[in-house]
């Protein structure tokens, strides 16, 4: 998991140090997702494209050395033509995980750059879980983009509807209500002892445009003040 930078600028998006403590909370009890605040750190607001080049790198770094680590510690496996090195290379994948209307802003004006989607799509892929009021399918046909690389798109059908909104829980909280079942406990008690979402974080970057959108105002219009 990779939270977004401050700069992203979204309407009651509270400060990064907040989100990436209450998703460590969450992932505590994980055994394979786990948070990296690379993005959240950064200076400006990173396109997506970026975050997954960057993660992308690091795997290979960590592929490689483990590939050394291995060669060192079983030196004479090369030479026996036993080992893992003789085979194909099998070099690490990074698909951007999303639920089915993430896929839908692909479409929004001016949000995301078409090289951008297309080297998602393309190069890294997308694994996409349903979400109620979203059809994944029929949004890939309508694409010519997204349906000429759907051998690279997962769509993952949840048996179970899971109906939970961000947004549903942070105005529940500002309201003063319970959310307990809907949140692990040890971030319900985080929540309370910061005092995150109040009426006042609610309104953070309220009327501002998402930097994404702005970065493309400047290019299409750059004599603007
Ligand atoms: N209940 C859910 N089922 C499937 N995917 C989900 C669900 N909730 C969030 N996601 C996905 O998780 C990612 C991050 O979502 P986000 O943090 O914007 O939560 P959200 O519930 O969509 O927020 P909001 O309600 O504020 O729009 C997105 O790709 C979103 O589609
Ligand atoms: N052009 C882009 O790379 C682009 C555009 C919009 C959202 N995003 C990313 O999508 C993620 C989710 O954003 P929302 O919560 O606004 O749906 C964020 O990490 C954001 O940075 C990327």
């Amino acid at each position: 998991m990779s939270p977004v930078s401050d700069s992203y600028g979204k309407k009651g998006l509270v400060s990064a140090r907040h989100r990436v403590t209450m998703a460590k909370l969450a992932l505590e009890t994980s055994d394979w997702i786990r948070v990296d605040p690379w993005e959240s750190e950064q200076d400006t607001w990173t396109e997506t494209v970026k975050v997954l080049r960057h993660h992308y790198n690091e795997a290979l770094r960590a592929f490689q050395s483990k590939k050394e680590f291995t060669r060192n510690k079983h030196p004479t496996e090369s030479s026996t033509g036993n080992s893992l090195s003789c085979q194909q290379p099998v070099l690490p994948e990074l698909k951007l995980l999303c639920g089915a209307d993430f896929l839908q802003t692909f479409k929004t004006p001016n949000l995301w750059k078409e090289e951008d989607i297309e080297e998602i799509v393309g190069k890294f892929g997308l694994v996409c879980i349903s979400r109620v009021g979203s059809d994944p399918s029929q949004f890939i046909q309508e694409s010519d983009l997204l349906s000429k690389f759907q051998h690279n798109i997962f769509l993952v059908r949840e048996w179970i509807q899971n109906e939970v909104s961000a947004t549903q829980i942070r105005s529940a909280l500002c309201r003063g209500l319970s959310v307990k079942y809907l949140i692990p406990d040890s971030v319900i008690a985080y929540i309370a002892q910061h005092n995150i979402y109040t009426a006042e974080s609610e309104r953070r970057n309220e009327g501002h445009l998402l930097q994404p959108l702005r970065l493309q105002n400047t290019t299409i219009n750059p004599l603007r003040d």
